[in-house]
């Protein structure tokens, strides 16, 4: 059947030993990526195959065995440590303290700051590694290490030790999928988890069929945190070493417009959005004791793991809009933000956290208190091979169709849930109208037009160039915060454009142009973070301390 099927369709080599692998009842073997970005090329591949008419022996659509998906880590028995506790408990200490003792090893962290941490640590230990996140790859000379974030997690490779940290977020409606990918697939003799206790029980089940041994191993919150009777109350009574927090950008600027204005602290502020060059940048200033950002605006893109020099965590909300509405911030996410102050090593004694407003006090008071709900499913999306195979089987046309409709008729255990795809389906939406696919925020509307320019040049011509935005006669620091918002999308897009030129280095050759405007449409958003709010004549002391500041950290 296997032949026949590479002579009707032209499938690959590799394409024809998976096909053999299932026909003898063995699993499929998952390429390195299975997450959104490397959905859109599998785009272009599905298309082309999908009017093919295979076999109805095979059910593409049975996800009941994920575990067998990945051979390299079923040759294994894995050894696995679950390290579990409250936050600054030391978790990920102990498992990267394993990490940089081993001969090769992985850490896949939820952010890109807490790769970028570990990176940093490891090459300061003189254990060179690498950082991989969806957006850049930093290899260092004779790395065997590498810090990714957990989408980039290479589950071809075999590794003597691998962290997965946060592992709780398997439990994440959008990007848990990656996280059980990451815990079912990394090949290594020893697997540290790192993160909740909420998360034990579901682990242990899932791993009860991989054959690997498991271990708990349980810490406590090595420094106290306290949650404090009365809110901030006003501005005034901000303090170095405070972290406030908003989940909007319009919010975060408000805030650090407000403090700095009062002409006490300068703000560096961390959201999700920024550049994360910028992020980092952003992060380094506050943390760095010598500098005078001595305050932190932040998101929730502080929120796990990080160990900043937070004295003292203020909630400005205790609401956040998740994209459909406005609701109260979960337990899990409260304790995690919380648990961002008085971080073991810094120079606080202790952790403390309050609100702006007292009418808050109470969720966080009660939240603090309770224990995070046990984890009952984790997240799933399969291996694009298999779409891929299930798309030959169909009479439907169409990435969008396809997708719609593997996802109603697949088949889980019930210790799993579906991703939510709809940032699949749009980008599926897309490829369908388009020749070409790319990995793009559709919900941002210069992003999205970027990829349509591109795909159609690309189409065209097979060839797509840039063109210079940011010549140095029209360098111009944003005004305003919708000129701010579009440098961010246009970041975004030039994001885009050196993701397309590592792949298909021909059709897109500008990758130094990109890469060096990408570069000054960073510096000139951190312009505008450094300028704001200090518009008053008083703040011409502090100026010219920013721009020092500046240009050391660029
Ligand atoms: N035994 C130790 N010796 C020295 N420093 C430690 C030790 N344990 C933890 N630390 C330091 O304390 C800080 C908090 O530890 P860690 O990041 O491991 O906490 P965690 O439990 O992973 O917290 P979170 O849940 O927020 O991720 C880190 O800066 C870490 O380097
Ligand atoms: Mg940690």
């Amino acid at each position: 059947m296997a032949s026949l099927l590479f002579r009707q369709r032209r499938v690959s080599a590799l394409g024809v030993s998976r096909i053999l692998q299932a026909v003898n009842g063995d699993s499929f073997r998952l390429q390195p990526e299975s997450n959104c970005r490397t959905f859109a090329t599998f785009g272009v591949i599905i298309r082309n195959y999908s009017s093919g008419k295979g076999t109805a022996k095979l059910d593409f659509t049975d996800l009941t065995r994920p575990h067998t998906w990945y051979l390299n880590a079923r040759k294994k028995q894995r050894k696995v440590f679950l390290h579990v506790g409250p936050t600054n408990s030391g978790k990920t200490y102990h498992a990267l303290k394993r990490l940089e003792s081993s001969s090769s090893g992985v850490y896949c962290g939820p952010l890109r700051l807490l790769a970028w941490e570990v990176a940093e640590r490891l090459n300061k230990a003189r254990v060179p590694c690498d950082l991989i996140t969806g957006q850049e790859k930093d290899e260092v000379d004779g790395a065997k290490h590498k810090a990714v974030t957990v989408e980039m997690a290479d589950v071809t490779s075999d590794y003597e030790c691998a962290v997965i940290d946060e592992i709780q977020m398997l439990g994440c409606k959008t990007r848990g999928f990656s996280f059980t990918r990451a815990l079912l697939g990394i090949a290594a003799d020893e697997l540290h988890l790192c993160g909740d206790a909420a998360a034990v029980p579901l682990i242990q089940e899932l791993l009860k069929v991989t054959g690997d041994d498991v271990q708990v191993r349980s810490y406590e919150r090595l420094l106290p945190l306290v949650p404090l009777e009365v809110p901030l109350g006003s501005f005034s009574n901000i303090r170095t070493g405070d972290c406030i927090v908003s989940f909007s950008r319009k919010g975060i600027y408000k805030l650090k417009k407000k403090i700095e204005t009062g002409g006490k602290h300068l703000c560096s502020v961390v959201y999700g959005s920024l550049p994360p060059e910028t992020r980092t940048r952003q992060a380094r200033m506050f943390n760095d004791a010598s500098s005078e950002f001595d305050v932190l605006v932040a998101g929730d893109a502080i929120g796990m793991g990080l160990n900043l020099n937070i004295s003292r965590i203020i909630f400005s909300t205790m609401k956040k809009f998740d994209g459909l509405e406005r609701r109260d911030l979960t337990l899990p996410e409260v304790k995690q933000i919380a648990g961002r102050a008085g971080r073991y090593g810094s120079k606080y004694p202790m952790g403390e956290v309050t609100c702006l407003d007292a009418e808050d006090l109470p969720l966080l008071h009660s939240s603090l208190k309770s224990a995070s709900p046990t984890l009952q499913q984790a997240g799933i999306f399969p291996s694009f091979d298999f779409i891929y195979m299930y798309s030959r089987l169909q009479q439907k046309r169409g990435l969008y169709q396809i997708l719609e409709d593997f996802l109603e008729n697949a088949k889980l255990s019930e210790n799993y849930f579906f991703a939510n795809c709809e940032e699949m389906l749009k980008v599926a939406a897309v490829i369908d109208e388009l020749p070409l696919s790319f990995p793009v925020d559709m919900d941002d509307e210069i992003s999205s037009q970027g990829l349509t320019q591109f795909a159609e040049n690309y189409a065209k011509k097979g060839l797509v160039r840039l063109k210079e935005i940011f010549s140095p006669g029209s360098l111009q620091v944003p005004k305003t915060h919708s000129a701010l918002k579009e440098l961010e999308s246009i970041h975004k897009v030039l994001e885009l454009y050196v993701w397309l030129s590592f792949r298909l280095d021909e059709s897109f050759p500008d990758h130094e142009l990109a890469s060096s405007q990408k570069a000054i449409c960073s510096m000139l958003i951190e312009e505008f973070l450094e300028r704001l709010g200090f518009q008053n004549p008083t703040s011409r002391k502090l100026n010219s301390l920013m721009a020092k500041k500046r240009r050391q950290y660029l």
